[in-house]
């Protein structure tokens, strides 16, 4: 209790001293893979059936609060259309969070990943970013091939990737994995700040920073507060 105290103490203090902390997250992946769908259902909680294709990009606003400190995520959704990658990628840089989305029932979509990933690290400090490979439409489990899932999970571990298939049209992980995103940009940006701000804490290392924001972020849910 003590020790969360303390944690929730230091984090409060570092997130006053920079004021409300926002991480970008930027969404990759072919056009039709479903990521405008996927960041609707997150933050409007709404799915469309019809296509409409992404310009360039577009982005929103989603706002937690974790371990009593108000965090927002800002999501940028990029067009997958070959003809607006070049206005896209001008998005990649900063992005603490990478998502390369993928459609579960097109195998190819899952082969360009990799090119996806590789154009968004490269405008980006190396191991700066946590990575994300998400494989839609899990709703049409009947179309989807078990080795698009393995090939998926093999891919994630070579990147050092987390994998989750979800569902924006029943909502399935979505939820849950925003939060997860959320939980791990806000940890990262708070053992930045307060490796900057609180130069005595520096005395007992990253690894038990770490520990002890695990510990902080294991015993809070990330929770939506609005969209
Ligand atoms: N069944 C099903 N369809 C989905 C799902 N997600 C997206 N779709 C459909 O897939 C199509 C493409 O979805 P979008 O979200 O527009 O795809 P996108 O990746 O943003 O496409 P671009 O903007 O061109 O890059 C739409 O018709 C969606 O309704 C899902 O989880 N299940």
């Amino acid at each position: 209790e003590h020790f969360h105290a303390q944690v929730r103490t230091a984090c409060q203090q570092s997130a006053g001293t920079v004021g409300l902390k926002i991480s970008k997250v930027v969404v990759v992946g072919d056009l039709y893979v479903g990521k405008t769908s996927l960041i609707n259902r997150f933050c409007k909680d709404n799915f469309n059936r019809d296509y409409k294709a992404t310009i360039g990009v577009d982005f929103e606003i989603e706002r937690f609060e974790i371990v009593g400190i108000p965090y927002n995520l800002q999501i940028w959704d990029t067009a997958g259309q070959e003809k607006f990658k070049c206005i896209a990628s001008a998005y990649y840089r900063g992005a603490e969070v990478i998502i390369t989305v993928f459609d579960l029932t097109d195998i190819q979509t899952l082969d360009h990943t990799k090119q996806w990933l590789e154009d968004a690290l490269r405008e980006n400090e190396p191991d700066s970013s946590f990575i994300f490979l998400v494989g839609t439409k899990k709703d049409l489990s009947d179309a989807v091939c078990e080795r698009t899932e393995i090939d998926a999970i093999r891919f994630a571990n070579e990147m050092q990737a987390e994998y989750w298939s979800v569902s924006a049209k029943t909502g399935e992980n979505v939820n849950e994995f925003f939060s997860r995103v959320a939980a791990l940009a806000f940890e990262q940006s708070m053992i930045k700040e307060l490796e900057k701000t609180m130069g005595h804490m520096a005395q007992i290392g990253t690894g038990n920073l770490i520990s002890m924001l695990n510990f902080a972020s294991c015993n809070t849910q990330a929770s939506p507060s609005c969209c």
